[in-house]
């Protein structure tokens, strides 16, 4: 979710796997689902909102020690339906894209943040 220069981040809660830690909202595709109808799909679950899915940001695959191999997509989300609710997170936080290294994010997403902090993409 992209909104000026700012994104929104969500921290997930102390008991699931990598507590605390945070992340962009999102989740699993499910058989039969593009990843664009799994994003809207898990925004809708997630936060409560109907959102238009824009353009692919990037693509990681990284391998967790022990949860395995992840295939991540980011896709920008800059128009939504709905109020922004907090369904499942410890918190929800709009952040400047240059403070995004202050948070404690997912090691998979380490190197998509500095990207957005130093103003490469969005
Ligand atoms: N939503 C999201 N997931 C991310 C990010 N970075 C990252 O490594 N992941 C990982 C965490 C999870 O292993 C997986 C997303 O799966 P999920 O959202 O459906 O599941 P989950 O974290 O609740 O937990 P689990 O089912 O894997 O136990 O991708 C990110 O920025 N956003």
């Amino acid at each position: 979710m992209v909104r000026g220069g700012e994104v929104l981040i969500c921290q997930r809660r102390p008991d699931q796997p990598m507590g605390l830690q945070w992340e962009f909202p999102g989740g699993k595709i499910e058989a039969g689902e593009s990843p664009e109808q799994a994003l809207a799909r898990e925004l809708d679950e997630e936060l409560g909102i109907q959102a238009q899915i824009g353009p692919k940001v990037t693509h990681i695959r990284h391998n967790y020690r022990h949860g395995g191999a992840v295939d991540l997509q980011f896709f920008a989300v800059r128009e939504f339906a709905g109020e922004l609710e907090n369904r499942i997170f410890a918190q929800l936080k709009w952040s400047r894209l240059e403070d995004l290294p202050e948070y404690d994010f997912l090691p998979a997403d380490r190197g998509l943040i500095r990207d957005l902090a130093s103003g490469k993409l969005l």
